[in-house]
This record gives C-alpha cells, structure tokens and sequence, in this order.
C-alpha cells in the first residue's frame, strides 16, 4: 500500500488539561464571575483577555486553589475538583502577577529550596534555565531587576517541567524590551516543548504574539473561547460605499436593521465614516455578504477586542 492510498488516520483529538465549569464568584455583593466556561488543550497557548478587572486573576487564583470559587467546578487534568489537590499543582507552573521570594535568597538558593516542593523538580535543567535566562546564579533576589525576577519566577515554574504553566499578566511592569524578552522565551518554550500555556493579559498585541486560542472574558464569562482566526472570521466592519453622501445617516441605519433580522448583533456604529461592526458566524458572514455593495474592512485583533468589551464611545 502506498501512502497514497493508505487510509488516512485522523489526527489525535488533543486532550483538555484545564477546564472550568459555571465558575461563579463574588466579593460582597459584586459578582466578578458568572458562570465562567474555560477550557485549555494539550499543547495550546492561551490567551486569556480582558480588560482591567475583568476578573483574570480571581480565575486564575481559583485554578490555583488561592481563593474558592462559590460555585461551579474545575477539571484538573481530566479529574472534575472544586479546588486543586497538591498533587494538581505539582503538574502546574504558575508565574503570579506579582513576585514574592525571600531577597536574602541567591537564585541558586531558592531553586533549592523550591525544589522540595515538587518531586518532578530537575536541578541540571534549573541549572540550564538560569543560563538561558542570563541569570546570574548567585545573585540574591534583593539585587535582581524587575525583569529578572520575572524570569527568575518562570524559571521556578518551568523546572519541575509542568504539564500547564500558568501566567498571570507576567510582564506587568517591564520595559517593551524585557516584555519582548519574556514573550519570546514563553514562544520558545511553547514551540519547543509544547508547553500548554495560560497566558493572562489585557496587552492585546502580547496575546497576539503568542496565543493560538484566546478566550475574551466580559461581565464574568466568555464572550469568545477559540482561535484569533475564527474570531476575525466572526467579528468583522463593514462600511457603506459612499460614507460621505447626505443619506448615508438614513442607509446606515437600513443596513443596521438588515443586519439585526438577518441575526447579527451590531457592536458598534460609526455614523462618521459610515461603518458598522458586527458579528456572525462565518456562513450568515457569507449569505448576508453575497451582492451587496458595502466593503468589508479587516479589524485587527486589538479592534475585535475594543469591540466586545468596550459598550460605547469608541471609534472604530
Ligand atoms: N479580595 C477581593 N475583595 C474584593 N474585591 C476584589 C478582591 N479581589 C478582586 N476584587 C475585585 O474583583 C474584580 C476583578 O479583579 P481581578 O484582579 O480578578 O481583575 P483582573 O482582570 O485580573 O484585572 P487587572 O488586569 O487590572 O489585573 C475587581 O473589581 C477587583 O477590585
């Protein structure tokens, strides 16, 4: 049989590692999560979006075990919990937003001493990441910058090689070259070990670099959970053809009506340059797009985002 004719075999579903069902969480009377479906594959960059508040880093504490969610519940590894075991963490990297170790503390020290929490921990690959990282071994973590402490962080996530490694907006405070620096050893990591990655931002442009599957949170829950691809297959501007004409407030607000019975929902109007922002599933995309005259603009992914979490005032 040649490979020609050999039966091809689907390629391997890939396995979900992380997975939350109907989380729900409140401080007070302010409910930060409702019913928040999360889910990320073997293998995947994830970016998860939001806007300042939005409540990222409450859900990334919850997959923590840092706080309890009221309720829903987390699929560790395929086992459903309402809080991870120690034995779940002992397959998670987690780099928090902000980055506590105890200064007197060498990079080497503190290697060894995190080292006992996790059996998987391997020395020589600690060792090869401070190298790789250009950090200095026995520098103590008092006399490292902001940005070597970062990477002193990932560098403790990644030695005990986790199964996820879990960032919470990890670049909070670095300079545009040290973000870059960061992202790009996150990419490499990513690439070269298939690392499944978690990756909390409200820096478009980062999740961009990175993700190849990106959930938008809003109002606590999911407004999107998929691929940047499919996303700009869904979310796109259309603008009239002659935005500059005296009916074009009258042949906006026909196209809008248009759009609402054919099913889209209508994020933002433009009545300046005419445009509509909208969104649908590809194949309505495609009927509805079928003869007309209005010209399709790209958004880029920073535009798609503005436009699902931002109500008003924005121009487009
Ligand atoms: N312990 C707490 N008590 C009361 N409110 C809290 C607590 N923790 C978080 N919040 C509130 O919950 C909301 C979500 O906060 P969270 O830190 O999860 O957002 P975020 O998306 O990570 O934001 P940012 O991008 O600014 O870090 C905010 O309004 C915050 O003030």
């Amino acid at each position: 049989m040649t490979s020609e004719t050999r039966p091809q075999t689907p390629p391997k579903p890939r396995r979900t590692l992380l997975a939350t069902k109907g989380l729900v969480k409140s401080f007070g009377n302010f409910q930060v999560l409702r019913k928040l479906d999360l889910s990320v594959r073997e293998g995947q960059v994830y970016g998860f979006l939001g806007r300042n508040g939005a409540g990222k880093t409450t859900t990334i504490q919850i997959l923590m075990g840092i706080q309890r969610p009221d309720h829903g519940s987390i699929a560790y590894f395929g086992e459903q919990r309402r809080a991870p075991r120690v034995s779940d963490k002992q397959h998670i990297g987690y780099v928090s937003q902000e980055q506590f170790f105890y200064p007197w503390m060498s990079c080497r020290n503190l290697g060894q001493f995190v080292s006992r929490f996790y059996p998987n921990w391997d020395m020589a690959y600690f060792a090869r990441l401070l190298d790789l990282f250009s950090l200095p071994s026995k520098r103590k973590v008092v006399n490292l910058s902001q940005g070597m402490r970062v990477k002193l962080a990932l560098a403790l996530a990644l030695a005990h090689r986790p199964k996820i490694l879990i960032l919470d907006e990890p670049t909070a405070g670095l300079d545009p070259a040290a973000r870059r620096e960061f992202l790009d050893i996150v990419n490499d990591q990513a690439e070269r070990d298939h690392r499944t990655t978690l990756f909390s931002s409200h820096i478009v442009e980062e999740v961009e670099r990175i993700a190849d599957r990106v959930g938008i949170l809003r109002e606590g829950s999911l407004c999107f959970q998929g691929s940047p691809e499919q996303l700009a297959l869904e979310v796109r501007q259309i603008v009239l053809p002659d935005p500059l004409r005296p009916d074009a407030a009258q042949r906006l607000k026909a196209l809008r009506r248009d759009a609402g019975h054919a099913g889209f929902h209508v994020l933002h109007e433009n009545a300046r340059n005419g445009s509509l922002v909208m969104r649908a599933q590809p194949d309505q995309w495609q009927q509805w797009l079928q003869g007309r005259s209005e010209t399709q603009v790209k958004l880029s992914l920073e535009d798609i985002f503005l436009a699902l979490t931002v109500d008003r005032g924005l121009r487009l």
